[in-house]
């Protein structure tokens, strides 16, 4: 009910849409048309991470981000252009092809990227080791190969083709490692253990929602930060993160975490006592220990926000969810062959399939092919639809952003043969 003597906001959407709220949609517009145009973020780049002087920025590609993927079957994730006229013409341009040595799994649907501009991955990279030794010393020297195989320059540059910067870059790229420090320290294959697993990560995660307590208790707990290198990743990325983001993005951040905190407990919880869960149970699992904060930072990472009240709406929600879960599927695949050669035995959709379905794991890896598949599709058509019923800038830019964060998340991962191999199974 407008006030009395105010005129109620026009809105220009779909009825469909009026359950957004007009007072949501008022002012995301107008934050959404800003960010769009003003790429870099209103928050200061601290001086000890600003840009290089003279060196010039490399001009990042929009081209994609406004077009999208441009293969077969990419155009449910032209959002933009099924709802409004696209800011400029794009040229059309060829679906790239992907490496020859890369990985490929008949039948998976997914799209292909334009290469990662090498010139931000090699700055990306060498800034991102930098930070890893000189900053929090990540690891011991005999683990380098393996910082340098897991490839986050070119994974982060893929996933983010419209960060106006290698800041922008290294806010996500410090949050990928320390992601993956916490959860190969913690509960996987370095030093990792579900035993003592819960009270690990509940400090570990006071390096990303402090403690606030008395004078007596408070300094002992900030020296906790220091005490090992998950938490010293966790603590500075954190630091980093939060002079980048607002408030709401970054407790949208932390309700992440948190979630995939609890993931992981569920996985270690499961580990300990040798317990398969059903299909159904895995991937509730799965939906919490799940790549979700990384492609959810994409509007920080792009120097814009999506309004909180916007994020917090349940079709958003669901997008989200299903985009977390198609790249979290992708994973399950392709580290297939990784996590059966691990010691222990480690679930994976295709492991569960099998065991739960009676099926050879063959056909349970092909059933888990056709799981990601559908995944894929709702994500894309449940996404056109939200933009459709809600055509605002900044929506609209962030499920772009998050469709092209699932398709970075895939190439790095169909690229990455340092890390993985795939199965004989056809
Ligand atoms: C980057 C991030 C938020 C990671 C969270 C959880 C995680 C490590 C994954 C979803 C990847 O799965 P997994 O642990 O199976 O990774 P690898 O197969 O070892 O690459
Ligand atoms: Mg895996």
């Amino acid at each position: 009910m407008p006030e009395p003597g105010l005129s109620p906001l026009q809105s220009s959407l779909p009825t469909a849409a009026a359950h957004f709220g007009a007072h949501v949609l008022g002012r995301a517009g107008s934050v959404g048309v800003e960010a769009a145009d003003a790429a870099p973020s209103t928050a200061p780049v601290p001086a000890e991470v600003a840009e290089p002087e003279p060196a010039p920025e490399p001009v990042p590609d929009l081209g994609p981000v406004l077009r999208g993927p441009s293969g077969l079957g990419t155009a449910a994730l032209s959002l933009a252009r099924s709802v409004a006229p696209p800011v400029v013409e794009p040229p059309v341009v060829a679906a790239p092809a992907a490496p020859a040595d890369a990985l490929h799994i008949p039948g998976l649907y997914y799209h292909p990227v334009v290469e990662p501009d090498p010139v931000r991955v090699e700055e990306l990279s060498r800034r991102i080791k930098d930070w890893a030794m000189d900053e929090v010393q990540l690891y011991p020297e005999e683990w380098e190969g393996q910082f340098d195989g897991f490839s986050v320059g070119k994974y982060m540059v893929a996933c983010h083709p419209d960060a106006p910067s290698i800041e922008h870059l290294m806010v996500a790229a410090r949050l990928m490692v320390a992601e993956n420090a916490v959860d190969d320290c913690y509960c996987e294959d370095h030093g990792g253990s579900p035993v003592g697993l819960g009270g690990r990560l509940l400090l570990a995660h006071t390096a990303l929602d402090p403690l606030h307590t008395t004078a007596e208790y408070q300094p002992r707990w900030a020296e906790s930060l220091h005490e090992d290198a998950p938490r010293r990743s966790y603590r500075s990325a954190m630091e980093y993160f939060v002079r980048q983001a607002t408030p709401s993005q970054a407790d949208r951040f932390r309700h992440d975490m948190a979630r995939l905190h609890l993931g992981y407990l569920a996985e270690g919880a499961w580990a300990e006592t040798d317990h398969t869960p059903e299909v159904w149970e895995y991937l509730v699992m799965r939906q919490f220990n799940n790549f979700r904060p990384c492609p959810t930072i994409t509007d920080t990472v792009g120097g814009y926000e999506l309004p909180a009240d916007l994020h917090a709406q349940p079709a958003m929600q669901r997008v989200l969810a299903l985009a977390g879960n198609a790249c979290t599927i992708v994973n399950d695949l392709y580290s297939y062959t990784k996590e059966l050669a691990s010691p222990g035995r480690h679930l994976n959709l295709p492991v569960v399939l099998a065991d739960r379905e009676n099926l050879s794991d063959q056909d349970g890896y092909l059933k888990a092919v056709e799981v990601h598949n559908d995944l894929m599709r709702d994500f894309e058509s449940e996404a056109a639809a939200l933009a459709a019923a809600c055509p605002v800038p900044s929506v609209l830019r962030f499920l772009r952003g998050v469709a092209v964060w699932v398709d970075g998340n895939h190439y790095w991962h169909q690229t990455n043969t340092f890390r993985y191999s795939l199965p004989d199974f056809w």
